[in-house]
């Protein structure tokens, strides 16, 4: 493993990736610890280039980290896009790729062309198996504002990024009106999802593993918004099933599933298997009754300052010690490991 001479903040290619998982701020306090910093040139990040520069940052062209030394650690959000194919440098990212989920297999076998390494932020974890740091709070908030005000006809199209106190406002317009249900209540995006509800003046009932063991649908169907915020372990039953459409009883009309977890086996709504976007937020399910979904697989992008700003302080504790590992960074680098030896059989367990 090369020594680590710094840290290369990739620009992201995804479109509407405006967040980034190291924010000026923090980038100035690994520069004053160190370890030098690059970033690429972006026009769709959330900070500009310029704030960088100004607290010591070097520049680079963007998509410039191929030429990146052996040393440096790049780091980004979403897969680095092709070309190259084969990876040789330390990656940190998610990378999506360990529970079975579509282009899992080849973006282990870029690494495994190249000889380097991923360091997936979604298994960087304490001793306790907790997350560093995750978006989950803020796609759980905004997953269940974009519910609230498609079913009050105030959903406006295609979305643009915003800010928490004017997502709030526009909440706070009316309330009452619904009833919803959000399942993954305890975790990270079911407690933003809960706050947006709260917001909005929606009456919210929270289910979580507890509740969902021995599913009771007749009571599901009877809410009106439902947000599914589960990070399931394992494959299960589904929460709603091509016999819930028809119902006369159905009173639920508008799915925000923030899981979003469309391709793998763990999809705890086959009724769905297709995210959606900025452009066009919502998709109809069925019509009569009506039930429409919206399953955007980058939701904190929408408040990509604020978003940005929590997981970068999540992560700058980490990228401190990267020079000199942790039992963190170890525990993301084994189960790369394990991955990279089974790309095709990838593992499953939980992720947190
Ligand atoms: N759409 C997006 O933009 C976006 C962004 C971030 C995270 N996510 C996804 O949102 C999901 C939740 O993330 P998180 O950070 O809140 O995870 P988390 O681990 O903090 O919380 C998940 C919760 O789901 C519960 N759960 C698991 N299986 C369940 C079941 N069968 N029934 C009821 N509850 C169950 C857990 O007990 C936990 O409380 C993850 O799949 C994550 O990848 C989506």
């Amino acid at each position: 493993m090369p020594r680590t001479t710094g840290v290369r903040l990739r620009a992201e290619t995804a479109p509407n990736e405006r967040r980034t998982p190291l924010v000026p701020t923090d980038a100035a306090s690994l520069i004053a610890e160190g370890l030098p910093v690059t970033v690429e040139e972006s026009p769709q990040r959330a900070f500009p280039v310029e704030e960088y520069a100004r607290v010591g940052c070097r520049v680079a062209p963007a998509h410039s980290w191929p030429d990146a030394g052996p040393g440096e650690v790049v780091l980004g959000l979403k897969e680095p896009a092709a070309p190259p194919d084969a990876l040789t440098h330390r990656h940190v990212f998610f990378g999506h790729a360990y529970r079975g989920q579509h282009g899992g297999p080849a973006l282990l076998r870029r690494f495994a062309a190249g000889g380097g390494t991923l360091l997936d932020l979604e298994y960087l974890t304490d001793d306790d198996g907790r997350r560093v740091t995750a978006f989950g709070e803020f796609a759980g908030y905004v997953g269940a504002a974009l519910a609230v005000l498609h079913q009050r006809r105030r959903l406006t199209t295609p979305l643009t990024a915003t800010t928490r106190p004017a997502l709030d406002a526009r909440l706070r317009e009316h309330t009452g009106g619904a009833r919803a249900l959000v399942i993954g209540a305890l975790g990270r995006s079911g407690r933003g999802a809960r706050r947006a509800l709260e917001v909005a003046g929606v009456p919210t009932t929270g289910w979580d593993q507890a509740e969902t063991a021995d599913l009771d649908r007749p009571a599901l169907r009877a809410h009106d918004l439902l947000v599914n915020a589960v990070a399931p372990a394992a494959p299960g039953p589904p929460f709603l099933t091509p016999e819930d459409l028809p119902r006369p009883d159905r009173a639920l009309t508008v799915v925000a599933d923030v899981t979003c977890d469309v391709t793998s086996d763990r999809n705890r709504l086959p009724v769905n298997d297709r995210t959606t976007d900025w452009e066009r937020p919502v998709r109809r399910l069925h019509s009569a009754p009506p039930l429409d979904v919206i399953a955007i697989d980058n939701l904190p992008s929408l408040l990509p300052r604020e978003s940005s700003t929590t997981f970068s302080a999540g992560l700058l504790p980490h990228l401190r010690v990267l020079p000199d590992g942790s039992p963190v960074w170890d525990r993301s680098a084994e189960a790369f490991r394990r991955a990279l030896a089974t790309p095709d059989h990838p593992e499953r367990g939980s992720d947190g």
